[in-house]
């Protein structure tokens, strides 16, 4: 019975929409014909709300000025270190710290976040709204910006200072930012590291700046502390080829034993912050190879040594436990033939002269020889001062699978399985960042886990960390620099086969370590570190049931299938994404070779990652589909679905006033099951699937809205609507926080009308948006003007967004009827902290985070925030997941369903 009743109630809904579709399919003619014109003429919503990330990430030629001009103290003038913003600073201010090895120079710099002074009306009201004192920027003197890490080879020390001179790192400062600092301290760059005293007359000569020198040891551990604190999965195992991250709790990380290979080895017992001392070490360690290396074998650098090592045999130089028992193991005390029972002794007993051995077995026996006898030191300081945690860097790493499979299997056998080596991402850092985090009041060790998000730019899959060619400038020389890249062909380096082979040497383990192939993957593209982005306004969601067991990714993409389908996925929209990109920025010629440009990154980032998935640290789905969003923002594509964006609003919000009308037709208990469908009908509008694309293809945003709406038949895959029916009928929520998705029919016919339903009952609505576009999703500073036009034609909407301080101008009509509902809960609008289809809940907003201490029940919508990401997270309040599976892979997988299929889960709070 109710079911006809609904049929009969979607049939009229349906008829209703098939009157506007004529009116709107000669508006959407008029639209494209005025988009083809002049995209300027044409009133369009939200169009002058578009970021200008595009603009703002020029960069002049000249060298960086500081402009104070219209300065102004953000926050509390009475505190310390208040932030000083400076609006018309457009170039990048920089600061930079080195730590200049006997064999590589560390470079780790800053630069500003360019949008950092945008503030909008919407923002204004919301701080007044949720007591947000300029978010919780207030508390770090630091500004948002990106950490970078470069390295160079100190006997090519002037490419490093062609380098910082062509960024003019030497210049300008984060004391710029300070209050007491407004002046540009020029002239001092922190530096640790033998170089700093030996090559302190170079930098003064060169460019006219004093190296200010900060201890080696304070450096490494300073750094390791950082790291380890504050980057997601930076320490990591990797044994027999196979490399696990290891998540450490930062309040259990004390203490550990940090080893730290340099030229020479050093051993150090960390306690704290500050707190630690050098317990040993060796003069055996980078150096000794890299030195015996050259002169036995004539090699001409480190990594071609260690590209040697892959194709060796250690067996013909080294003697094994079975060469002095016949073959048979020692088994009383427990070696196996195949341990090395003396490095390099079989040359002993042959009569053989150098050049008659071959250089590949020498670099392998002299690689095993030395990380053995670290692992094996490094095992016994651990054990003597009870540490649990080994953690390994320093540049000889310099991320060899080889080497680390040695240093574990060392550690391993020594402790008989009790111990376990880690390895660092940023291994050959930790000096650099240690100088750089000395600089005073920069606030960059109170940053916490959820303020840093590591991100891989253009640049990451060729040069990971090492400048190839010179140093990258603005977009035209990245783009130029990427052609020439190209087309000279230049391999991306190929990837480490992880073949097993037969037989066992050594240690007794395996012959030669899973990960020894035939080619070596340079450390070029083996140290994959990322640029850290300096959030300090992310904070974790409060609403999290416990953050501590929060992962925000539903699949595993440490399944290989997985991985590959989803990178298939990716790689297969590519064109068509690129298409729209380029459309965007009005098909110029200027738009086509960014488009071209960010196709190329796009799918070395790809090919990078089908080859090694672990390249960028551990990986999910919510990162990779990021990635694209950020790349597309690298090569300053701000938006690539804002006409598309516009166009599916402006026929949305044309259909609105019919379906309110309908709506208010409706007895609670069908208008809430209404409502709900029509969330789940219209996030059908998803330009991020293939399958959807397709049908856009075929039909008008009307029509396969219908088709839509027509197949929401119940009981949908997941189906808990009626128990969110049940709660429904309790006293109403205090707050809803709606975790929007997408433009158009989406947000106008789908979750407006579920906002305005939660008003209606007396429940307060916050709008959660991205902060950043991504693909059609509908961005914070777009949902104004939308709630604005929607307004319009409801009085509920208009009266809630004036009392959250949406509407600013009262200007609006209203026709709706439903005036004796004088409701002023207010509805507003916060932006989630992303700029990805996904959301990380680990990392929000501070004016999310603010929104959510007062909410008690949470909307999650669409494929990115309901399913791929957020479907088993659980809240302390209720949540209600709402989604549409557009996959069919996804489908199966998930729900053991199909395409199309849709998912309401209602979850009270746990
Ligand atoms: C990118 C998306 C998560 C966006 O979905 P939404 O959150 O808008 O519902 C989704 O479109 C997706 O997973 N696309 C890739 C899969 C495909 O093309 O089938
Ligand atoms: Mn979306």
């Amino acid at each position: 019975m109710a079911g006809s009743v609904q049929n009969q109630q979607q049939q009229q809904l349906l008829g209703i929409i098939e009157e506007e579709e004529e009116k709107l399919q000669k508006q959407k003619e008029e639209t494209e014909g005025n988009n083809n014109n002049n995209n300027n003429t044409r009133k369009q919503v939200g169009s002058d709300m578009a970021p200008t990330a595009g603009n703002s990430i020029h960069r002049s030629g000249s060298r960086p000025q500081l402009d104070v001009s219209k300065a102004e103290i953000q926050g509390n003038v009475e505190e310390k270190y208040p932030t000083i913003l400076l609006p018309n600073q457009s170039d990048d201010l920089s600061h930079l710290a080195l730590d200049i090895g006997g064999s590589l120079i560390k470079l780790v710099y800053f630069s500003r976040h360019e949008d950092q002074s945008a503030d909008d009306k919407r923002k204004r009201s919301v701080k007044e709204r949720l007591g947000l004192s300029n978010g919780n920027r207030r508390s770090f003197p630091i500004l948002g910006g990106r950490l970078h890490f470069v390295k160079f080879e100190t006997r090519k020390i002037n490419e490093c200072l062609d380098f910082i001179y062509s960024k003019q790192l030497h210049c300008g400062g984060l004391e710029s930012h300070y209050s007491d600092g407004v002046t540009d301290q020029n002239g001092i760059i922190k530096a640790t590291g033998g170089g700093a005293y030996k090559y302190a007359d170079l930098f003064k000569e060169r460019l006219g700046v004093s190296l200010d020198k900060e201890d080696e040891m304070n450096c490494l551990v300073a750094g390791a502390n950082f790291l380890l604190k504050a980057i997601r999965h930076e320490a990591f195992t990797h044994m027999e080829g196979h490399k696990e991250f290891v998540q450490i709790d930062p309040n259990d990380l004390f203490p550990y034993l940090l080893v730290n290979i340099g030229s020479g080895v050093s051993m150090i017992k960390v306690d704290g912050d500050g707190k630690f001392e050098r317990v040993s070490g060796t003069n055996v360690g980078g150096g000794t190879y890299w030195g015996l290396g050259r002169l036995l074998t004539k090699c001409k650098s480190f990594d071609e040594l260690l590209e040697l090592s892959q194709k060796g045999d250690n067996r013909t130089m080294d003697m094994l436990v079975g060469d002095i028992y016949g073959g048979l193991d020692y088994s009383k005390i427990g070696l196996s033939a195949s341990t090395i029972a003396s490095s390099f002794g079989k040359t002993i007993s042959e009569k053989k002269e150098l050049e008659e051995y071959r250089p590949e077995d020498i670099s392998l026996s002299l690689l095993r020889m030395i990380s053995y006898n670290i692992g094996q030191i490094a095992y016994l300081n651990a054990l003597r001062f009870r540490l649990k945690r080994i953690f390994f860097g320093g540049f000889f790493i310099r991320g060899h699978a080889y080497t680390m499979d040695t240093i574990s299997f060392a550690v391993h056998f020594w402790s008989n399985g009790e111990a376990q080596a880690m390895f660092l991402r940023h291994e050959g850092f930790l000096g650099a960042l240690g100088a750089f985090m000395s600089y005073e009041k920069h606030g960059l060790d109170d940053l916490m886990v959820h303020q840093l998000v590591e991100r891989f730019p253009m640049g990451a899959p060729y040069t990971g960390g090492k400048i190839h060619g010179p140093p990258l400038g603005d977009l035209n020389e990245k783009i130029s620099w990427m052609e020439k890249f190209l087309q000279k062909g230049t391999e991306i380096t190929a990837p480490v086969p992880m073949t097993p082979l037969a037989g066992t040497t050594g240690l007794g383990g395996f012959e030669v370590p899973l990960s020894k192939g035939n080619t070596l993957r340079s450390d070029a593209s083996a140290l994959n570190v990322g640029v850290l982005h300096l959030v300090p306004t992310l904070e974790v969601f409060p609403l999290l049931a416990d953050p501590k067991l929060y992962d925000p990714n539903t699949i595993d993409l440490s399944d290989h299938s997985e991985l590959e389908y989803w990178l298939t996925i990716l790689s297969e929209h590519l064109p068509d994404l690129v298409d729209k990109a380029v459309a965007s920025e009005g098909g110029t010629d200027d738009a086509k070779r960014r488009g071209d440009a960010f196709a190329r990154a796009f799918s070395a980032h790809l090919a990078r990652l089908m080859e090694e998935p672990s390249a960028y640290g551990k990986l999910g789905l919510a990162n990779l589909l990021e990635m694209r969003e950020e790349c597309l923002r690298e090569f300053q594509f701000a938006d690539a679905y804002r006409s598309i964006k516009q166009r599916e609003n402006e026929a949305s919000l044309a259909v609105l006033p019919d379906l309110l009308v309908e709506l208010d037709s409706m007895d609670e208990e069908s208008r809430l099951l209404t409502l709900i469908e029509g969330v789940l009908a219209a996030n059908i509008f998803d330009w991020g699937s293939r399958a959807c694309v397709d049908l856009y293809h075929k039909g008008t945003i009307i029509e396969i809205y219908r088709m839509s709406r027509n197949k929401m038949r119940r009981p949908w895959r997941v189906d808990d609507f009626d128990e969110f029916k049940e709660r429904m009928k309790m006293p109403c929520h205090k707050r809803a926080l709606l975790f929007v998705d997408n433009s158009g029919a989406d947000i106008v016919l789908g979750m407006l009308p579920l906002a305005r339903e939660l008003l209606r009952r007396g429940t307060e609505v916050v709008l959660v948006a991205n902060s950043l576009p991504a693909l059609n999703d509908v961005t914070a500073m777009e949902l104004p003007d939308i709630v604005a036009e929607a307004a319009k034609h409801c009085d509920i909407l208009r009266r809630a967004a004036e009392a959250g301080g949406l509407l600013v101008d009262a200007m609006i009509n209203t026709s709706d009827s439903s005036k004796e509902n004088s409701s002023s809960v207010p509805l507003m609008v916060v932006e989630n902290g992303c700029g990805s289809p996904c959301i990380d809940l680990r990392q929000v907003s501070s004016e999310l985070a603010a929104a959510a201490k007062d909410a008690d029940l949470i909307i999650l919508e669409g494929m990115g925030r309901a399913l791929h990401t957020n479907l088993n997270a659980l809240f302390k309040q209720d949540a209600l997941k709402l989604a549409m599976v557009k996959n069919q892979r996804l489908a199966e997988k998930l729900v053991k369903g199909n395409i199309y299929d849709c998912i309401c889960k209602y979850e009270p709070a746990s």
